[in-house]
């Protein structure tokens, strides 16, 4: 069979660098300690290395993907649309205070999940009368060093799509207009890349994915027609399937190729229609099908299946379609290279496949079924889903796991009571430099266990101390034991593996290193309950929150198996954290906090898939917690996502207190809350933990003051930051505090909660 008419195109690549260089060349840029020139000069150097290994590779398309910080943000300073509360400020300054806040009061872009995955973009601002100043210089810059790097034929510049980019805005706009309007943004960048000589542009929408992707299909016929014709463009709609209404339409629009997704979600119960979307309808033969059957989001390997899902291809459309395999998503989702690995068991190592090593398994493919003989296969395109069909499997567990005790109203009353606008935080204070020295020197044998957890427990009565000052209601232990709130709980559970340096971006600087659930959960012993008794024993005041992460966030901050389904696994995971949280109730403990903050990003793009997927989560969830006595507070926290749509999965999970983050999101969640009628305890964030601003009293009572008048009960706000506060610094962290502190005591004197307890109890002992 003929080579000609397969290629390999890669989609997006880690930007990380394979040390971490663009972490460790930002901070030190923010810290005052480099230039923009050495930052630059790191960023450039990270990506021309990226291209190079995809090149090197044998890759015959390479995307030319790289950010300093996240594209999105990218995209709306190359279409000159960033909001003007940036315009002040310029060049990075105004790249920076957009990802990050400017002092004193210039605030960040709010940040949300990616479709439904652990990266964070920024989410542009745009208005009615938001208008396109393109300046696309820097990335026409980084596309001359892609074609000097990788060569000509082999850079493919890659942009995101004027639908993704104007639905995933925030903003009071019409959809329409606006993608119409960003039209001519595009052609400009397009002529652009055309006399530089591109074979092709990648345009990504992976909106298009999403169930409500048939809305934009005039929009999208629009404005790729507007595209047409100055050169070969391939629309790339990644993170799943494209729906059935969806795909008709989609595959006649003006472009070249079409990238579509082949793996769906690792584990999940349904598989993937992309075959029989093809088998059904067919593919046009004058476009390329980009077969993205590796799977860009789950480090497992290639189990066979790639080289015969691409041979049945070919089969149905026959030999002289040309093809390309390519990932499903980009590989930024995945670690960069499983070589760097030394300490994975064989056993584990040999079925994996990291971003590098997929790189190799696109090549394999494509040589497989262009090879001499061609690849032969068993796949029935027509009834393909890529994975089996499973199903929930807790029949084995007792009904009554699943619910506590009593109900809210019943449990509220025996439960710890405060006066009006309680405060907390939400479980994390600064890792400090110190805390990681520590950790890393544990880690090589230079300090001993005890040595080790002695450090920590020094840090721990230190912010127990700093919370007693602070004057706050609920206290913390701070978790300064935890590298993440995710890893660690791996760490301590059976079923588990780790990585030394298999990093993922989760936004900007900060990143995450995905334990492997390779076996069975179960709980080997205890994972917090000394911590938890540690912190209580250094404090007089009553309550310190027990701290757990939530089966749903586990799974999907992990690479889950991809042999049994989420949902197996999320119950193996809720019956182990069921046995911590009677054990921390027996050790005292009254109120438990379990972070479940991925729950929604988890959720399924297609809708007729979510309504599983909810029932699942929440009930691993129930499953975890129902244990607890109705005296037991259980709290739980999410953060940067769109929860508009699950307030009735939020309202499932039978916690008795939400903790939600909101600052930046200008209190949407609580409108939506009040408008839901959520009625349980409820801590909106009062303000932004990624923003090294302190939030003065005024803006955190101004807060409060908008809580209650969106009708939340005044006897049921509790006032804490938006999320954990690991990532700041204790510089910022008090005068925060302070002030959120000071800001519950002003709203409670004005409405007359200071002196007569909300509930009617004192809470301090
Ligand atoms: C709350 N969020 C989380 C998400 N996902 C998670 N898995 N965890 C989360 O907490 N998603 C949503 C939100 C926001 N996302 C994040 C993600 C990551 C961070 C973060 O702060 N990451 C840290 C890395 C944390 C860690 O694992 N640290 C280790 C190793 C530290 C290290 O680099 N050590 C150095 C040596 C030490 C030194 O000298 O400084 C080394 O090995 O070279 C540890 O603590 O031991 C990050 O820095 O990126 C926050 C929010
Ligand atoms: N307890 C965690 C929740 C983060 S989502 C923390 O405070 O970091
Ligand atoms: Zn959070």
């Amino acid at each position: 069979m003929s080579a000609d008419n397969v290629k390999t195109s890669t989609i997006g690549y880690p930007r990380i660098g394979p040390k971490r260089e663009m972490k460790k060349a930002l901070e030190e840029y923010w810290a005052g300690k480099s230039s923009k020139e050495a930052l630059t000069a790191v960023a450039k150097q990270v990506e021309e290395a990226a291209w190079k290994t995809q090149a090197d590779s044998g890759i015959n398309l390479v995307a030319l993907d790289g950010t300093c910080y996240d594209q999105m943000l990218d995209h709306c300073t190359y279409l000159g649309l960033l909001p003007a509360r940036f315009q002040e400020l310029s060049g990075l300054d105004a790249y920076f205070a957009a990802a990050r806040g400017h002092p004193p009061n210039i605030t960040a872009l709010d940040m949300s999940k990616l479709m439904d995955s652990n990266y964070h973009y920024l989410v542009p601002e745009l208005t009615a009368n938001s208008t396109p100043k393109p300046n696309w210089a820097p990335f026409l810059e980084a596309v001359r060093r892609g074609q000097a790097t990788v060569g000509a034929e082999k850079a493919v510049p890659m942009l995101i799509g004027p639908i993704t980019f104007t639905v995933l805005s925030r903003g009071d706009f019409d959809r329409s207009v606006m993608i119409q309007r960003l039209g001519p943004a595009y052609q400009t960048v397009l002529n652009e890349l055309a006399k530089l000589g591109v074979p092709e542009v990648q345009i990504h929408e992976p909106v298009l994915a999403l169930s409500a992707a048939n809305q934009y299909q005039a929009d999208a016929e629009t404005v790729y027609q507007s595209l047409a014709g100055t050169v070969p463009l391939h629309l790339v709609v990644p993170y799943d399937d494209v729906a059935a209404d969806v795909y008709p339409w989609l595959v006649k629009l003006p472009v070249q190729a079409i990238g579509l997704d082949f793996c769906g979600v690792p584990g999940a119960p349904h598989g993937n229609s992309t075959c029989q979307l093809i088998a059904k309808y067919g593919f046009p033969s004058d476009k390329r099908l980009g077969v993205g059957i590796i799977d860009g989001r789950s480090p497992w390997a290639d189990n066979g299946t790639a080289v015969k899902v691409v041979a049945a291809l070919r089969k149905h459309l026959g030999p002289g379609q040309a093809l390309s395999v390519q990932t499903s998503a980009s590989l930024q989702h995945v670690p960069l290279d499983l070589n760097l690995e030394t300490e994975l068991p064989t056993a584990v190592k040999s079925r994996l496949a990291f971003a590098q090593q997929k790189l190799e398994e696109m090549v394999a493919v494509k040589e497989a079924v262009t090879g001499h003989a061609g690849a032969a296969s068993d796949i029935d395109l027509s009834t393909y889903t890529g994975a089996p069909t499973m199903g929930l499997t807790a029949k084995a567990i007792p009904t009554e796991f699943f619910q506590r005790p009593a109900p809210f109203a019943v449990r509220r009353p025996q439960q710890p009571q405060f006066h009006a606008f309680p405060t907390t935080t939400i479980g994390s204070f600064p890792q400090t430099p110190t805390i990681r020295r520590a950790r890393l020197q544990y880690k090589k044998g230079t300090i001993s266990e005890v040595e080790y957890r002695e450090r920590i427990a020094a840090e721990i009565g230190y912010s127990i101390g700093a919370q007693e000052a602070l004057g706050l209601d609920v206290l913390v232990h701070g978790e300064a034991e935890r590298t993440d709130m995710v890893e660690y709980f791996g760490m301590k559970l059976n079923g588990f593996c780790f990585t030394q340096h298999a990093w993922v971006q989760s936004y900007g600087s900060r990143y995450v290193r995905p334990p492997l659930i390779v076996g069975d959960v179960s709980r080997q012993g205890p994972m917090t309950v000394h911590e938890f008794e540690l912190a209580q024993s250094m404090t007089s005041r009553a309550f310190v929150k027990g701290m757990l992460t939530g089966p749903t966030t586990i799974i999907n901050w992990s690479f889950p198996r991809k042999d049994i389904t989420r949902s197996e696994q999320a119950f193996q995971i809720g019956l182990a954290l069921r046995e911590e949280v009677a054990d921390l109730e027996k050790a005292g403990c009254r109120i438990i906090q379990v972070d479940d903050p991925a729950i929604r990003e988890g959720l399924p793009l297609k809708t007729d898939r979510q309504a599983l997927y909810l029932e699942w989560s929440a009930a691993a969830f129930r499953l975890s917690c129902g244990v607890a006595t109705p005296a037991c507070q259980i709290v739980t926290h999410l953060c940067y996502s769109n929860f508009e749509e699950i307030m009735a999965a939020i309202d499932a999970l039978d916690a008795d207190v939400l903790t939600i983050e909101n600052s930046r999101s200008d209190d949407e969640m609580v409108r939506a809350l009040s408008a839901y009628g959520y009625s349980r305890d409820l801590g909106p964030g009062v303000y932004d933990v990624h923003s090294p601003l302190v939030p003065s009293v005024e803006s955190m009572a101004a807060k409060a003051r908008a809580y209650v008048a969106a009708g939340i009960d005044i006897s049921k706000v509790w006032l804490n930051p938006d999320c954990g506060l690991k990532t700041r610094r204790w510089e910022e962290v008090l005068p925060s505090l302070r002030n959120m502190v000071a800001a519950a005591k002003l709203v409670r004197e004005e409405m007359g909660g200071g002196k007569a307890n909300a509930r009617g109890v004192t809470a301090a002992k």
